[in-house]
């Protein structure tokens, strides 16, 4: 007699992340081990769409960035039927819960819950969901074409501070606030046949509920038009984004906290690929709250995620009175309570890595990380700075920049290997200073959690732990998105009233993997203070 696989009879948590290059899902058991993985990459698996790392950039703006809602869907049916070849039994998953790349937003056409309603199991999602949307290309996260809503946004509510001190953030292009703003300007036929407005998240976790699916406090918070205190709409943000006559607050639908069950999954699932009519829906967040999730962060932890965006985040016990300056603050996702998440979000992150890669290393990590570890920590004093894309932090458009030792401007560097390094110590002598401005302290207890594609890279991530002069620590998979939201399920199916840290927080484990060099403070100490001088000039310009 075959011995019965233990993983068929128990309880299974199913966990996605729709980021800006893949969709990846991830099962875990209920003691969040990970059992099982399956992803597809856009650009390699659904060429037909065009996007290079994930979007379409505009031919004629480089500021304007989209991903078609349509490829997404795609791609979530491609997923699902890798899901399927798994072969494991689909009707022992209790929980369904995701992420997105955050601040991106999808726009129903009318008639499109109905849509949702009444699938055809016997059909693919893309086929039944071709004409579902009123804006066919979404605006993501990478897009920085809405300036002039900014502007009027923050004018609007009395100011960048006053816009912080409701929102968590000054206006910043890729929140969706003033995304919807241009829509609503430039494009006025489909906002107003549009039915409902989807953050990605939320909109991958209506297609799982089969309806509309509330937008979470969490990611939620990256739109500029969350009261981050009440959880509410703030009416004056939703008045200065569009008008009073927009019905916007009826497009967004009611806020819900990030561990809500939100329904049970849409026959869809059922008929289509046996899921259990019981299986829940919990709802879904940003890739960064939920990553935020995985890691379950201690006070002195300092998560960095190596994702497309390279981004810094960190718990916060309390609102700071005056707001964070270029960080952003967010409901936290695994509490409504009183307490929040800061972000960096830094644009030129991995395909800035990668294009180094290619010139200098032949498209090779492991060339890319001889030619790294064969330059001396501190570079003989060289500086680079690279952005690929305009830069959110700081605010400046693409170029390269390199400086010798005196700080004196360089058309190249004498070689590949001065470059690479000056590259990654560039970027996270950024992260670091940035993190430093809205008051992170990396003191002896602090630990580096990294995330994101480049943090299996540890060759990157010595550098990193020189940098902050704090050791660095990876989880079992180099995505934590998807893996968060398999520990929020736990969360959310925990008796009412469990805390988060009780729920999951020893489960969250993490192997060192790099110790700082004890000549790094000295070294990068100094070198902090030359690239933030070196970082002004260039954002004040010749
Ligand atoms: N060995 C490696 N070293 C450095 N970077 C890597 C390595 N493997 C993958 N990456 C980077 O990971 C990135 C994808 O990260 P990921 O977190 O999956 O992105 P996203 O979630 O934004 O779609 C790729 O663009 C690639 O440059
Ligand atoms: O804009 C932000 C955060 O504010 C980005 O971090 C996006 O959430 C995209 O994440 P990745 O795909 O790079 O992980």
């Amino acid at each position: 007699m075959m011995e019965e696989n233990p993983v068929n009879t128990n309880p299974l948590y199913l966990g996605f992340d729709l980021s800006t290059q893949s969709i990846k899902a991830v099962v875990t058991n209920e003691s969040l081990e990970v059992l099982y993985e399956a992803s597809v990459n856009f650009d390699k698996d659904l060429p037909e769409f065009r996007t290079t790392g994930g979007v379409n950039k505009d031919e004629r703006n480089s500021k304007i960035v989209s991903a078609q809602p349509i490829m997404w869907i795609k791609a979530l049916d491609i997923v699902m039927e890798k899901i399927r070849l798994l072969e494991f039994p689909i009707d022992t998953i209790v929980g369904i819960s995701g992420a997105g790349q955050q601040h991106g937003s999808v726009y129903w056409r009318r008639g499109a819950q109905k849509m949702l309603q009444t699938l055809d199991s016997g059909k693919f999602l893309h086929d039944q969901l071709a004409f579902a949307f009123s804006v066919t290309h979404s605006p993501v996260w990478m897009d920085s074409s809405t300036t002039e809503y900014c502007d009027k946004l923050e004018k609007f509510v009395g100011g960048p501070e006053e816009l912080a001190k409701i929102t968590g953030s000054k206006a910043y292009e890729r929140f969706t606030g003033s995304q919807i703003s241009k829509i609503f300007n430039t494009k006025r036929e489909a906002y107003n046949s549009t039915e409902r407005i989807s953050l990605v998240s939320s909109f991958i976790c209506s297609v799982f509920l089969g309806d509309y699916a509330g937008i979470d406090y969490s990611d939620g918070s990256g739109m500029n038009l969350l009261d981050i205190r009440t959880k509410t709409w703030d009416a004056k943000c939703l008045e200065g984004a569009t008008s009073n006559d927009s019905n916007l607050e009826e497009k967004l639908g009611i806020p819900i906290p990030s561990e809500l069950v939100v329904g049970t999954v849409s026959n869809y699932f059922v008929e289509r690929y046996g899921f259990s009519p019981d299986c829940k829906v919990v709802a879904f967040t940003g890739d960064n709250p939920s990553s935020f999730a995985a890691m379950a962060l201690g006070p002195n932890d300092i998560a960095v995620s190596l994702g497309t965006s390279d981004t810094v985040f960190l718990s916060l016990d309390s609102l700071p009175e005056e707001g964070l300056g270029e960080g952003h603050i967010f409901a936290n996702p695994v509490s409504s309570k009183e307490r929040y998440m800061a972000l960096l979000c830094f644009k030129n992150g991995s395909l800035t890595r990668e294009r180094i890669r290619r010139d200098a290393a032949d498209r090779s990590w492991k060339i890319f990380n001889e030619l790294l570890n064969s330059t001396p920590r501190g570079n003989f004093g060289n500086i680079g700075i690279y952005y690929d894309l305009w830069e959110i932090i700081p605010k400046v458009k693409n170029g390269d920049h390199r400086f010798n030792k005196e700080g004196s401007r360089l058309n190249k560097f004498t070689s590949k290997e001065v470059e690479v390094r000056a590259l990654i110590e560039g970027q996270f002598l950024s992260r670091r200073i940035h993190a430093e401005r809205i008051g992170c302290k990396i003191t002896k207890e602090s630990k580096i959690l990294a995330t994101g594609g480049a943090s299996c890279n540890e060759d990157i991530l010595q550098v990193l732990s020189d940098v902050f002069n704090a050791p660095v620590y990876v989880q079992d998979t180099s995505s934590s998105a998807d893996l968060g939201a398999c520990y929020r399920i736990k969360h959310a199916f925990a008796e009412e009233g469990s805390s988060y840290t009780e729920v999951v927080g020893n489960k969250a484990s993490f192997k060192k993997v790099c110790d700082p060099n004890r000549d790094a403070k000295e070294i990068y100490d100094t070198m902090a203070k030359r690239f933030e001088v070196l970082e002004k000039s260039i954002v004040q310009g010749p």
